[in-house]
């Protein structure tokens, strides 16, 4: 997509002009190679050039079901053309990934409050590619490529989202009729939440407690039917619908579904890894956890997610903080940059270093994900805790982090941040919803921490560990001593393993303790703040050692230049993160108070080397102006004109007189009270 044509504010020019390096280069490494680049600039202007699509409309204005019903003529046009795009590229499963993951953002500039089609194409094709039997997969994916049903995932109830064992919609087995029947005992039991749900889709993976020959077998995944495909009527037995308004997310179009005696074929059930025998005996999974398989997918998917949104954010709050002009700070100059207020530096730079670490994390985590599912389908299912705690764990804390940094974004563009043509809104509650979504981030940290403690339990005891968590042998083997604090990288990601570690014991010697007068669960839980932040130190500790392994590996392959900048960036990302937990540092590092005034200093000096570079890395994240969709961060910089254009088109300023003041106003003001 071509950057905008008009002419570029001087400042901005001013600052491009600085650049020290190849913008091209970088946004070359973001998104995997020139070569990809390339198609996301195709695969973009193909989708957004589209008039069909009427982007022209500003959807925010709209009624809830305006809002909604224009979400859905938008996405049908995108998706016809999706399909017409995939045939022109081959038509093979790869070519659609790839149209899929390059139009993740188009779509959020075509529909800014989200997309109702969002869970067909992830959550639901998903479960059905990954917990299928061979002669499902054949009866329902070319159904679900072509799209002649519509699915969604529904798992979550009122009553429960996070204890997914004690969900309570039933599907009890008839060997005689070969049917389950599926039934909503409860108010709580009824379905609340999955995307798409509530007027959109025609079919659900529904997850249910599975009753035969008088047993319960736990949750399971089954195929249903909700609505007739013609009219698109509910079917008896299901009373579906739209659970309302929300903060955000506002055209997923998130739903509510209960059954009466809805039956559902015995080949509905998805029988990849439980079975049921058709005369009703279970035979169990190796592992019951495989039923879990599509939330891991998907944590590992939201790293990118939130690599992305913090680049974006910041895109907008760099570039309006370059040409925005506030307070002197010699009181005879001419008033400076905004970004020269070393605490706008201090708002904003930091961001811009863990969009690139948070990118790399993406790629490894994508990666390990790759080979432990290959495993997995080989029978060897050892590694799959490891991958459970370490999405969970970055799950938690990349989105905590990313909805943080892009609020920080927001106040960075002080009064006009608020606006909604600032662009930041969206970006923000789409933050905020990844916090919740996919595993709420308390809950997902606790569960790294149940790794976090098994692993510390079998370090003490001699025994192995994974990689990422060898740093306990170094806490066990110090006995007790300190970590002697040295001011390199190296330096920074021990005492933060040092911290994580000490963190850990301090949460297991509180479990211990308690132990000895309660349940190890209520010990466990007594523990839960402890826990949370060691799985938080853990969270910071992968991003940090697989920052500095990928970041290095990147300098290796770049322009000097370019690799500069990546090392700047790395020390950026290190010396921000260790001055945040310092408080957690010194309890376990021998760091003394100079040590933390010369990072401070550090700190400074980073910033310097980085006031030149920021806007080539933000240009080079290459958002288009469509897709940055911000009165303050588009590329040409020319925020005031593009404000009050903005605020033109306001409905309400679409006649110089509004009707309430002869209706309400002026009698009100005449009428002397
Ligand atoms: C046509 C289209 C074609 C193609 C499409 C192609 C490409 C698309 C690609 C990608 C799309 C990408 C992105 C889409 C992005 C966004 C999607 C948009 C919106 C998403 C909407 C969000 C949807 C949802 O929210 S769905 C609901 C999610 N719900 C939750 O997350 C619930 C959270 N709770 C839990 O996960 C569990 O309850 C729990 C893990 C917390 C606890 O489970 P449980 O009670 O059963 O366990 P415990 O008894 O406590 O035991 C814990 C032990 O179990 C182990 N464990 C748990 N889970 C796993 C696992 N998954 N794997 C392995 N082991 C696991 C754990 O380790 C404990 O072990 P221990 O030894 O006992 O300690
Ligand atoms: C925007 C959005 C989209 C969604 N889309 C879908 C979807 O498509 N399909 C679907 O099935 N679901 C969906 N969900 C539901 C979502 O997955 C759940 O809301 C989420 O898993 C949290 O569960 P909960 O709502 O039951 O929260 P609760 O578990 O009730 O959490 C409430 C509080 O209790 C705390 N808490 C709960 N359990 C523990 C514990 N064990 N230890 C410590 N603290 C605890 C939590 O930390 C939290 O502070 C969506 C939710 C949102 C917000």
């Amino acid at each position: 997509m071509s950057k905008n044509l008009s002419i570029v504010n001087k400042d901005l020019k001013e600052e491009r002009d600085k650049i020290n390096f190849n913008v091209e280069e970088f946004t070359n490494w973001f998104y995997g190679g020139a070569e990809k680049v390339k198609e996301k600039k195709y695969i973009e202007n193909y989708f957004l050039s589209d008039k069909d699509l009427n982007l022209e409309l500003d959807t925010s204005y709209l009624s809830y079901k305006d809002k909604y019903e224009e979400a859905v003529r938008r996405s049908i046009v995108v998706y016809k053309k999706l399909y017409k795009l995939h045939n022109e590229m081959g038509g093979t499963h790869e070519d659609f990934v790839k149209i899929m993951e390059n139009l993740r953002f188009t779509m959020g500039a075509i529909n800014p409050e989200g997309n109702p089609f969002v869970l067909h194409f992830s959550m639901f094709a998903l479960t059905i590619m990954n917990m299928t039997n061979d002669e499902q997969k054949a009866e329902w994916l070319p159904r679900i490529f072509n799209c002649n049903i519509l699915g969604t995932y529904a798992q979550t109830e009122l009553g429960h989202g996070t204890y997914i064992q004690r969900l309570e919609t039933t599907a009890t087995y008839d060997p005689k009729t070969k049917e389950f029947t599926l039934n909503s005992p409860t108010l709580t039991s009824y379905k609340w939440w999955p995307g798409n749900l509530g007027h959109t889709v025609d079919h659900a993976i529904v997850m249910a407690q599975l009753y035969s020959q008088g047993k319960c077998h736990g949750i399971q995944p089954f195929i249903v039917q909700l609505r007739d495909s013609e009219t698109h009527k509910p079917l008896p037995g299901i009373d579906i619908g739209d659970i309302g308004n929300k903060v955000g997310f506002q055209t997923v179009n998130n739903g509510f579904l209960g059954f009466k005696n809805v039956k559902v074929p015995y080949k509905n059930m998805l029988m990849k890894n439980s079975k049921l025998l058709e005369d009703g005996t279970f035979i169990k999974p190796k592992n019951a956890k495989l039923n879990y398989g599509t939330m891991v997918i998907i944590r590992v998917h939201m790293i990118i997610d939130a690599a992305c949104r913090i680049a974006k954010a910041t895109t907008i709050a760099l570039r309006y903080s370059l040409v925005r002009r506030q307070s002197p700070i010699n009181p005879n100059e001419i008033e400076p940059k905004i970004i020269e207020h070393i605490t706008q530096q201090n708002k904003i730079f930091p961001g811009i270093a863990k969009a690139v670490v948070f990118k790399c994390m993406a790629d490894y985590l994508t990666k390990l994900h790759l080979s432990i599912t290959q495993e997995g389908n080989t029978g060897n299912l050892a590694r799959m805790p490891e991958l459970h705690a370490l999405s969970c764990c970055l799950k938690a804390v990349c989105t905590n982090e990313d909805a943080k940094t892009v609020e920080v974004c927001r106040l960075s563009c002080g009064g006009h941040g608020f606006l909604r043509s600032a662009g930041l809104d969206d970006v923000y509650r789409n933050s905020t919803a990844a916090q919740t979504y996919e595993g709420e981030n308390t809950v997902m940290l606790l569960q790294a921490a149940r790794f976090l403690i098994k692993s510390f339990n079998e370090a003490r005891n001699g025994g192995s560990l994974t990689e990422g968590v060898k740093y306990l042998f170094d806490f066990i083997g110090r006995n007790g001593k300190r970590e002697i604090f040295d001011n390199s990288i190296n330096g920074i990601l021990r005492a933060i393993q040092a911290a994580a570690a000490g963190r850990t014991y301090i949460a297991w010697k509180h479990i211990e303790d308690d132990k000895r007068h309660n349940s190890i669960e209520v010990a466990t839980n007594l523990a839960g703040v402890h826990l949370t932040k060691a799985a938080e130190l853990h969270g910071y500790v992968c991003l940090l050692q697989v920052g500095i392994e990928e970041i290095e590996k990147i300098i290796r392959n770049v322009s000097p230049a370019l690799g500069l900048v990546f090392k700047n960036i790395l020390e950026l990302f290190a010396v921000d993160l260790i001055l945040n937990k310092i408080g957690d540092v010194i309890q376990h590092v021998d760091i003394s108070n100079e040590d933390i005034e010369k990072l401070e200093k550090q700190m400074e000096t980073l910033f310097k080397f980085f006031r030149t570079s920021a806007i080539g890395v933000v240009d080079g994240f290459d958002f288009s102006d469509p897709i940055i969709d911000s009165t303050l961060g588009s590329y040409d910089g020319n925020v005031y004109e593009n404000l009050i254009n903005a605020a033109r088109k306001s409905p309400l300023n679409q006649e110089d007189v509004n009707r309430t003041f002869h209706l309400y106003i002026k009698p009100f003001m005449k009428s002397n009270l």
